[in-house]
């Protein structure tokens, strides 16, 4: 099975030089797209340093629609989607991640930060289906219909979709990795802001309750 890694960034100067390091040297990874949602720093041009393609779109989209640009785009049977802004990353860590894909066991992968940092370990155990690690069938992406009006929805959408068609899935624990939080990039107030904007987006993904009105 051929493996594309889709990276969706939007102002991650700071730390996609280091991710796209690592997941060029990944020997089971044969395809690299990043796509800058709309950003207003340097990613681009931090991007253009390394043999991957880059798709710009000239205005952020969120993050549903811009992987599912880098979905469109790539030709892999598996995608594996990784945050541009992991902190810790290794090979060891994508091949962990990938294994249970290509050897038959399961449909789709989570990976979840483990001994990282405190807040980042804490959130990642509270609600593991966030996690943006992810390696998917593209059977299982063409099936989910919505994908690019998600934004920070598309892991619940993607979860959710999973557990009603029975897809299976497998979490793995990704040791020593991180991310950069909003907090760190935007500043507490900004970034409380941004974390309050995506908690609305993941919630409008969230089933409907029945009205209990008769
Ligand atoms: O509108 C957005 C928001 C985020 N991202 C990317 O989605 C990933 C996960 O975002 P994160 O949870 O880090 O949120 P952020 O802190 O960037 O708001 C990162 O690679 C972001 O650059 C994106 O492509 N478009
Ligand atoms: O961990 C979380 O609470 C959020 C927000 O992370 P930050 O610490 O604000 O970067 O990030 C996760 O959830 C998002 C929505 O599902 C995903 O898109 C991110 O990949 C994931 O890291």
């Amino acid at each position: 099975m051929k493996v594309s890694a889709v990276i969706p960034a939007y102002n991650e100067e700071k730390t996609i030089g280091n991710v796209l390091s690592v997941v060029i040297d990944c020997p089971e990874i044969e395809e690299v797209i990043v796509v800058n949602d709309g950003s207003t720093d340097k990613t681009s041009d931090v991007v253009r340093q390394f043999p991957v393609q880059l798709i710009e779109l000239e205005e952020n989209r969120g993050k549903g629609a811009a992987m599912k640009v880098g979905v469109d785009r790539a030709t892999g049977d598996v995608i594996i989607f990784l945050d541009a802004d992991l902190i810790g990353l290794t090979v060891k860590h994508l091949q962990k991640m990938l294994a249970p894909v290509l050897n038959g066991e399961t449909d789709m992968v989570i990976g979840i930060f483990e001994h990282g940092r405190f807040a980042t370990d804490l959130a990642q155990k509270v609600s593991p289906f966030l996690s943006g690690q992810r390696v998917v069938k593209r059977s299982v992406i063409d099936g989910l219909g919505n994908m690019e009006m998600t934004r920070f929805g598309v892991e619940i959408a993607l979860t959710r979709y999973a557990l009603a068609h029975n897809i299976p899935c497998k979490e793995v624990y990704l040791e020593n990795m991180s991310h950069l939080m909003k907090e760190e990039k935007l500043g507490l107030v900004r970034g409380f802001l941004h974390r309050l904007k995506m908690y609305w987006e993941i919630i409008k993904m969230l089933p409907r309750r029945k009205s209990s009105i008769r």
